[in-house]
């Protein structure tokens, strides 16, 4: 097995990969998916001047030089509620009953709120401040005029976005539709989650793991099955999760054993290898294929490396369904241990980040435990060990991979 190193691995297998044409969904089906196009806002808000305040709408010259002992008297000519029109331009001594988003009447120049006035008899009010032109109306577009650019292609439809497009009259939205994905977890040793398992035996965590972590990445999950070890067996399965997924991921049976049967019954059904074994570690068996219009993505069974394969090839290949680039960030961090690692290989080793009295940041990281499992619960990132060096010593530069706040960038189609 000729490894390539990653970052030509995850070029090739992106690279070949096209995102889905645009369709348009309904606001909040569109969850969690990327907007396909720019957005400019629409109309502008507030689309006229309204009131911020409960209260009256004035003159502010017919208040200049008042207070509670000597208040000015106004005729209430009007009583205004967000969404209904005035229906008097306000004339010299007169004020209109107000209410926060109503729209403010011709004439009107000031807000006064309801708490600095007085009625003393019905159709009357008492205004005890002084207030300056402008007071408590906000102007049109005051949040947003028209025609601003307001989102950018690959924007991640987060409720917040979804709520602007709304306020925009939207009903639907442009998105890259979710990518359909299979999911096909190998091994005889396998037993479902909620069923006895002798020692020897092991459950089956990586369907809900994958479907989990593929759930993350914006895609619909259509299928979840296993396989025994078994060529025959594998086979017809294989055949029949590529016709129903856009990607197939695979795990278990990947490496060089006797029954590591997956790449070997992918290629017999006509599969086309763009990756087979990459540099990598955990993960080193991974591999991307093409089998007619499927994409075919083929984790190690272990779970931590299927959780980094996931990472660095599923996960970048799905958003790019999606007609997305994750830009994550990265930062300079000091490792707080050693590691022993094999030149050309580029680790990524799961941790923590810690701010140290000196202002220097660290990476706590994580040893790789028995199924690989733990160590990524709660992690931050990778520290990434690049595959110019081999054993790094406690106290090394290197960079950290977070996976928080990443950036989304739209790709060409
Ligand atoms: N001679 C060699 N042996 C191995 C090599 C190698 O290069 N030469 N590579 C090693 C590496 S690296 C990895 S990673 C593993 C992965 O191999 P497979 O993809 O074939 O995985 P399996 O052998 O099927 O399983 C490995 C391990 O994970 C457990 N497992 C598998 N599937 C699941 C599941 N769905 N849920 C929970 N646990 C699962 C399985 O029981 C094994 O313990 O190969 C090395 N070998
Ligand atoms: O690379 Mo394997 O993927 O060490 O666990």
């Amino acid at each position: 097995m000729s490894l390539a190193p990653l970052a030509t691995a995850r070029k090739t297998a992106l690279d070949a990969l096209r995102p889905a044409p645009p369709v348009r969904m309904p606001l909040l089906e569109a969850l969690g998916h990327f907007l396909a196009q720019d957005v400019t806002a629409a109309r502008s808000l507030p689309g006229c001047p309204v009131s911020a305040m409960d209260g009256y709408a004035v003159r502010a010259e017919d208040t200049s030089d008042v207070n509670r002992d000597r208040p000015a008297r106004l005729r209430v000519v009007d009583t205004i509620y967000a969404g209904h029109l005035p229906s008097r331009v306000l004339q010299p001594g007169e004020a209109s009953r107000i209410f926060t988003g109503a729209p403010l009447p011709e004439g009107a120049n000031a807000i006064v709120r309801q708490e600095a006035t007085v009625v003393p008899e019905a159709g009357l009010v008492d205004i005890c401040i002084s207030v300056p032109p402008g007071k408590d109306i906000r102007p049109t577009g005051e949040d947003l005029l028209a025609g601003t650019p307001l989102l950018r292609a690959g924007q991640r439809l987060e409720a917040s976005v979804l709520g602007v497009l709304a306020s925009m009259g939207d009903t639907h939205v442009l998105v890259r539709p979710p990518p359909r994905v299979a999911v096909l977890a190998t091994g005889d040793e396998l037993v479902s989650p909620g069923t006895p398992a002798l020692p020897h035996q092991v459950y089956e965590s990586n369907l809900v793991l994958v479907a989990a972590l593929a759930r993350e990445a914006g895609a619909h999950v259509v299928a979840l099955e296993r396989s025994r070890d078994d060529a025959e067996a594998l086979r017809s399965t294989l055949q029949r999760l590529t016709g129903e997924a856009d990607m197939l991921i695979t795990t278990g049976g990947a490496s060089v054993g006797e029954k590591d049967f997956v790449k070997r019954m992918l290629s017999e059904l006509g599969a086309s290898f763009l990756v087979d074994g990459v540099a990598l570690k955990p993960g080193k068996p991974v591999a991307v294929a093409r089998l007619g219009t499927t994409a075919v993505v083929v984790l190690p069974g272990t779970p931590g490396a299927a959780t980094v394969a996931f990472d660095q090839f599923a996960r970048p290949l799905l958003l790019r369904h999606q007609g997305v680039a994750e830009e994550r960030q990265r930062v300079r961090v000091r490792l707080d241990d050693g590691r022993h690692k094999q030149a050309g290989f580029t680790y990524l080793v799961s941790g923590t980040l810690e701010t140290r009295e000196d202002g220097q940041v660290w990476a706590r990281i994580r040893t790789q435990d028995f199924g690989q499992h733990l160590q990524n619960v709660d992690a931050e990132g990778y520290a990434v060990l690049p595959p110019g060096r081999a054993d790094f010593v406690p106290g090394d530069e290197v960079d950290f991979e977070r996976f928080d706040r990443p950036r989304f960038l739209p790709v060409e189609p």
